[in-house]
């Protein structure tokens, strides 16, 4: 199977930062799984992400997204970004407008310059909306304000965007950790399910191992900016899952961010 995403070697520090984020790092995201990405706060998730979303420049090492080459000096190229689509922990939704404007936005990249400017959606435009909120199960949604919806509905919302946006690789970073055991449940399903039907790559980080093992094929274990085991999800070993989070102090508990 062809890979969705590699890196070789690859290490990483934020500007100012005394340790590197990401130390010598090689793995290969197989083209159509859903994959996890599981660690302690700090492990360097996030940072992970970040590259693969082409948001980091002065890496060494090779990095490679749906078969382009990345460069540390320079922004991915243009006609490419649409192909990778991000979900973030706090959703980034436009608050005071519409699930349907926000969803919307999500074709932002996929539109020709001018039409992005004036925000004129086509007639194509407006099915691929239409198809990602049912899929979402938010239809009935489209005309309320974001500012009015729960937690679990502001994701559905901000993974109809992504999806509007037809991405190849979907990028989502602690997608649940905001939500309830349940919700995160139904929110991990839709957004996995979704890549699977539409054929997407999926990668997600997540600090709940139960989580990761129902809704990945694959599952990534980083502490300290180092992959520590990278194997399909029934070989995923109980030991190392615990070793992972082993005194990793208070900053491991699930939803606590990394001071930046
Ligand atoms: N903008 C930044 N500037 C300096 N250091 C940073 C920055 N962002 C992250 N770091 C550091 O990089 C390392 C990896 O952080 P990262 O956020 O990638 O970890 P994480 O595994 O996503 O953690 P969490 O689970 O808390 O989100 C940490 O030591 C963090 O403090």
């Amino acid at each position: 199977m062809s890979a969705a995403a590699r890196i070789d070697d690859l290490s990483f520090a934020h500007p100012g930062a005394a340790l590197p984020a990401l130390e010598r790092v090689s793995l290969s995201i197989p083209s159509g799984e859903s994959v996890a990405l599981l660690g302690p706060s700090g492990a360097g998730k996030t940072t992970l992400l970040a590259l693969l979303d082409g948001r980091l420049q002065g890496w060494r090492g090779r990095v490679s997204v749906l078969g382009t080459a990345f460069y540390p000096d320079r922004a991915p190229p243009r006609p490419c970004r649409p192909d990778t689509g991000f979900v973030f922990q706090e959703f980034a939704l436009v608050e005071r407008s519409t699930v349907l404007r926000n969803v919307l936005n999500g074709r932002l990249g996929r539109m020709p310059p001018l039409r992005a400017l004036s925000g004129q959606a086509s007639a194509h435009d407006m099915t691929v909306v239409r198809a990602a909120l049912a899929d979402c199960g938010i239809a009935d949604l489209a005309e309320r304000r974001v500012d009015s919806l729960s937690g679990g509905q502001r994701q559905r919302v901000a993974i109809a965007r992504c999806l509007a946006q037809e991405p190849r690789l979907i990028l989502a970073d602690e997608p649940v950790s905001n939500l309830d055991p349940a919700r995160a449940g139904e929110i991990l399903s839709l957004l996995t399910g979704a890549a699977r039907m539409r054929g997407a790559t999926a990668l997600f980080s997540s600090h709940q191992p139960d989580l990761a093992r129902r809704f990945a094929q694959r599952i990534i274990g980083m502490r300290n900016g180092r992959i520590v085991f990278d194997v399909p999800t029934s070989e995923l070993d109980e030991d190392a899952t615990a070793d992972l989070y082993r005194d990793a102090g208070p900053m491991s508990g699930i939803g606590l961010r990394a001071v930046r």
